[in-house]
């Protein structure tokens, strides 16, 4: 079953963007790819906060479910939407070339600014809340769950004054005419695995056609930042509900810079470590062990009891 290869993908504009992209860099190298849209729980249920559906892999399962049955080679998702932990008979095959990876505010409002008063800001993600209540204080958050689309739908209707995305999303989808601000990654460190898209396969998929796809669709420098960012987020044992967050970076050949922490939900507390090396499990671990010392535990804990 090698011709075509059978991509599975989420059915939102997005993601079927992103699937597209896959099949592309396939295309280039001969192969045939057919895509297989499929909705998760995350686009099914709407009207709950991701921190309140809380099973693990909203965005993914039905997507794995589909490699598991060996109905598809590929499943293609936002690697910031990949879970931590990847079941043992399934692999993370590659990570494609990351995009810019800083959040930015969009807003129809030409005139917009952060600093004014009174602004309300849609945005779905507990990282980006307690971010904005930590560094632009006097901005009220608002809840906007759905796909880019119904989001910018809702900014338009005027049920938010702007709203808060990743530029990855923005940039794919067209809608960079609206960007009013770009969030600087010091203050707006990005979550997990911002900006990439990874590839997923059943772990038993044949070895020869592996490396094959592998070789056309993995960046490697992407690959070494990513493995740093998610034996990070591993360690901490976040999932998407949980403020923390973490950006790689290659200093060069041999060198990771990672910075990375938490955030209480209110921004009051921030724990933040930068640290330098050059295996990327060993030092997003290493991040990990020090955020979580140096208060991240504590941090953590409030986290989820608030849950609750
Ligand atoms: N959780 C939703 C999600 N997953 C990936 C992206 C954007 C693309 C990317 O970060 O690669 C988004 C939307 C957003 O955060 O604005």
């Amino acid at each position: 079953m090698t011709n075509p290869i059978r991509l599975v993908t989420r059915s939102s504009r997005l993601a079927m963007w992103q699937a597209e992209h896959v099949a592309a860099l396939l295309n280039q190298v001969g192969f045939e790819t057919e895509l297989v849209p499929v909705q998760t729980i995350g686009d099914k249920v709407l009207d709950r906060t991701l921190a309140k559906i809380g099973a693990k892999g909203v965005f993914t399962e039905e997507l794995e479910e589909s490699l598991r049955r060996g109905e598809t080679h590929l499943a293609v998702h936002s690697a910031k939407d990949v879970q931590s932990t990847i079941p043992e008979d399934l692999e993370l095959l590659a990570f494609l070339e990351r995009e810019k990876v800083n959040d930015v505010v969009l807003s129809f409002q030409e005139d917009f600014s952060l600093a004014k008063p009174g602004i309300l800001l849609g945005t779905s993600s507990t990282r980006r809340k307690a971010q904005l209540r930590r560094y632009a204080p006097h901005a009220e958050t608002a809840e906007a769950r759905g796909n880019l689309q119904t989001r910018l739908r809702k900014l338009e209707e005027g049920q938010y004054d702007a709203l808060v995305l990743a530029y990855a999303g923005v940039h794919r989808m067209g809608y960079e005419h609206l960007v009013r601000h770009e969030l600087s990654t010091t203050q707006f460190v990005p979550a997990t695995g911002q900006g990439s898209i990874a590839v997923e396969c059943a772990a038993g998929l044949d070895a020869d056609l592996k490396t094959r796809l592998k070789a056309a669709l993995d960046h490697a420098p992407t690959h070494t930042c990513l493995l740093a960012e998610r034996a990070f987020l591993h360690r901490m044992e976040g999932g998407c509900s949980i403020p923390s967050f973490a950006l790689a970076t290659l200093l060069d050949d041999s060198t990771i810079r990672l910075e990375a922490g938490i955030i209480s939900l209110d921004g009051e507390e921030e724990v933040k470590v930068v640290q330098t090396g050059s295996d990327a499990v060993i030092l997003g671990e290493a991040v990990a062990q020090e955020v979580l010392a140096r208060g991240g535990r504590a941090i953590l804990a409030a986290i989820r009891a608030a849950q609750r």
